[in-house]
């Protein structure tokens, strides 16, 4: 059941982390760290306080929480160790249904962004297909490292979105 904001401002820290702790992949440090903000007047208003607060790191902690996110298609996907939410959005933009020819390019892709960057590539897999995201992967390996770094933060910031609003209505409140 989704929650309304005014419950999401009730919350003690121990259940806004718990709750909302992984709206952005495996950083509970950033829902714990705005918690301090509330009330917040509207869902909006929670997402706009994450996205100041990443804003705000130094260049390593944007880099950080790169890190922090799981390959697409890849080790934990295969060993079934991808949070709930990873799983959800690997399977439903087909992840999990690469065929052999699509898996290899993936990992290959995937290894060759690493090396370059030093952080893995990150997109939003709710809005996009395998066949876009392989093709995204490809073109966003010759970038360079600070726009990979802005794009991958946007994505970050996309995924963040939706996660939020699978957990909080929309509606405004105060
Ligand atoms: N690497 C990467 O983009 N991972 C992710 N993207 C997404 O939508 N969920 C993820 O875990």
């Amino acid at each position: 059941m989704k929650m309304d904001i005014a419950t999401v401002n009730a919350l003690p820290y121990e259940d806004f982390v718990d709750i909302l702790g992984n709206v952005v992949e495996k950083c509970p440090i950033i829902t714990a760290a705005v918690w301090s903000g509330r009330p917040f007047l509207s869902l909006a208003a929670l997402e706009a306080a994450i996205s100041e607060f990443i804003d705000a790191l130094p260049e390593s902690g944007k880099e950080g929480i790169l890190r922090c996110h799981p390959d697409l298609a890849g080790r934990d996907l295969q060993s079934g160790s991808l949070t709930r939410e990873s799983r959800e959005e690997q399977a439903g933009s087909g992840m999990g249904a690469l065929n052999s020819g699509e898996a290899s390019r993936m990992a290959r892709l995937n290894q060759e962004y690493k090396e370059r960057f030093g952080f893995p590539f990150v997109i939003c897999a709710r809005m996009h297909d395998k066949e876009n995201i392989l093709r995204e992967l490809s073109a966003r390996c010759q970038n360079e490292r600070a726009v990979e770094r802005a794009r991958g933060i946007e994505e970050v910031k996309k995924i963040c979105h939706l996660r939020l609003q699978s957990l909080v209505l929309t509606d405004n409140m105060l």
